[in-house]
């Protein structure tokens, strides 16, 4: 490996996908981290690297090709780097300046008018003139390649290719897809590949290796917190938005099982949540689920018996809400329906005693969502502190768990765990767990419904900071938290209009 300041080892075992990255620079903004300053830092490490590779950067004429992306961002702050090293740097543009669509990169370019760097935009004279170069940055697209080189990019990156000059790509070769590792046609091939944060999972895949050199990757200032903590991120990158020509079908469908002759209104709860989680359609199994839909058409009515052949019809099941102890033999025949089929199954309130009495093995997309109590029941008796709980009871069950406390754990089976600090103490008031419950389901069946992993632990995450986040917009407002009120504020959050 190459050995420069700034830069790092790039190993597999710490690839992410570009959804984690979204999510990663969403959570650090909302942790005060700005995405200005990841620009900055990610121009700073790929400046070091040019710097160091060409032996010094004073006087050497270094290219930066940019796109009109985050992307391009970071080779414009680069350039001003670089300037300010005495290299003798232009940047060409793959675009008119006007059409820079990241709102960071508009402000690097506007840092750079007053470097004295010159910028070259498609037909003016000397654009994409690389004679002479000593090195050539590709910082043309990253993670938001999107389909076959067009236009200015195209050119840019054929011209990229012909060059002599040493040639590093920033985050990714543009061209090849971060995720996938598939590479278009007229692809870049680099001797240096410099992946922000974290190496992108692409890289090490396919034919990924022959166009992007020696991947190395920067540190750019993203905080532990905006990984392990839950945040606006995780509800923006991975829960899909709905296109807007959407038709019937693209949101999911979720069943929710429970009610008693005792309870009624926690399993009505968990359906309105997965609603407002913004799912197609909610089934509602349970002894009242006529009324039920009486008082709330959008419910649609099933019989407690029926519950079991609904599984296949939904992209995710909620058991257990209020179901009190006469449902268990239900329970365990919903859950291994859903096994069978592969849908993923939220098992809250008696649900989980059930379980604590039962036992048994579970699997990673079933998701447990335990309050502190219910999370002693299920370890037997032993009072452990939420993280350490969550971590636990999935080791245990095999199960996705989330213990619900004022700062919520959340963990697999394998035992990677997050944690959600949002929230009020006003969400102790019945019923919070229901809507939690009906939300995670929901988030599950949007992921599903469009054909993405499940991916338990990051959805529940995203459901914890909605919810958490929806008690917090009703405290601020209206000074307590009634549940009925935080399926409304729910809704809201996860449109995007509650942050
Ligand atoms: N995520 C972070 O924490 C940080 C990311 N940084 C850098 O930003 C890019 C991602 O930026 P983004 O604007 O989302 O995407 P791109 O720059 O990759 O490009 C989008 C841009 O390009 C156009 N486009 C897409 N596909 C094509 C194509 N095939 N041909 C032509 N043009 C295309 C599209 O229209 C868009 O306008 C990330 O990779 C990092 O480099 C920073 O480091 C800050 C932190
Ligand atoms: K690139």
């Amino acid at each position: 490996m190459v050995l420069c300041p700034g830069v790092g080892e790039a190993r597999p075992e710490d690839a992410i996908s570009t959804e984690d990255m979204r999510a990663y620079e969403i959570n650090a903004e909302h942790l005060g981290v700005s995405i200005e300053l990841l620009m900055e830092n990610a121009g700073n490490a790929v400046a070091s690297l040019v710097e160091c590779l060409l032996g010094g950067a004073r006087g050497a004429r270094v290219v930066i090709l940019a796109g009109k992306g985050g992307n391009g961002g970071d080779g414009v702050a680069a350039a001003r780097r670089l300037a300010a090293r005495g290299a003798r740097v232009e940047v060409h543009l793959s675009h008119p300046s006007g059409e820079v669509s990241h709102p960071a990169a508009r402000t690097m370019l506007r840092g750079l008018r007053a470097s004295g760097v010159p910028v070259l935009e498609p037909g003016s004279p000397g654009w994409l003139d690389l004679g002479g170069v000593d090195a050539v940055v590709d910082a043309l697209l990253g993670i938001g390649v999107k389909g076959g080189l067009r236009g200015g990019v195209k050119a840019a990156a054929e011209a990229y290719n012909r060059s002599a000059g040493l040639k590093a790509s920033v985050d990714v070769p543009t061209g090849v897809d971060p995720d996938t590792g598939e590479a278009v046609e007229g692809a870049v091939r680099s001797d240096y590949t410099v992946s922000m944060h974290r190496p992108k999972k692409g890289l090490f895949k396919g034919s990924a290796p022959l166009y992007a050199g020696e991947v190395l990757t920067a540190e750019i200032g993203i905080p532990w917190g905006a990984e392990h903590y839950a945040g606006p991120g995780d509800l923006a990158a991975r829960i899909p938005r709905r296109p807007r020509d959407a038709h019937k079908g693209v949101g999911g469908r979720v069943l929710v099982v429970g009610g008693s002759s005792e309870y009624v209104g926690a399993p009505i709860l968990a359906a309105l949540a997965a609603y407002a989680a913004g799912v197609d359609l909610v089934y509602l199994a349970s002894p009242f689920s006529r009324e039920a839909a009486l008082a709330r058409p959008e419910i649609v009515p099933r019989r407690l018996e029926d519950a079991v052949m609904t599984v296949e019809r939904v992209h995710s099941v909620v058991a257990g809400p209020g179901m009190g102890g006469e449902g268990e033999e239900l329970l365990m025949q919903v859950l291994a329906a859903s096994r069978e089929r592969g849908v993923p199954v939220v098992v809250d309130a008696d649900g989980l005693k059930t379980l604590a009495r039962r036992g048994g093995s579970l699997w990673g997309e079933a998701v447990l969502t335990p309050h502190r109590g219910e999370a002693k029941l299920l370890l037997g008796g032993e009072d452990l502190p939420p993280l350490k709980a969550a971590r636990e009871i999935a080791a245990r069950y095999g199960a996705t768990t989330v213990v619900k406390a004022p700062v919520d754990a959340v963990c697999t089976p394998e035992g990677r765990c997050r944690e959600s600090p949002w929230g009020a103490p006003e969400m102790s008031v019945g019923g919070t767990g229901d809507v939690l419950a009906g939300v995670i389901a929901g988030f599950l069946a949007r992921r599903r419904a469009l054909g993405l992993p499940p991916d338990p632990l990051n959805t529940a995450a995203a459901a914890l900071y909605t919810v958490g986040r929806a008690g917090e917009v009703l405290v601020a407002e209206e000074g307590m938290v009634h549940p009925a009120r935080l399926v409304e504020a729910v809704k809201r959050v996860a449109a995007g209009r509650g942050t």
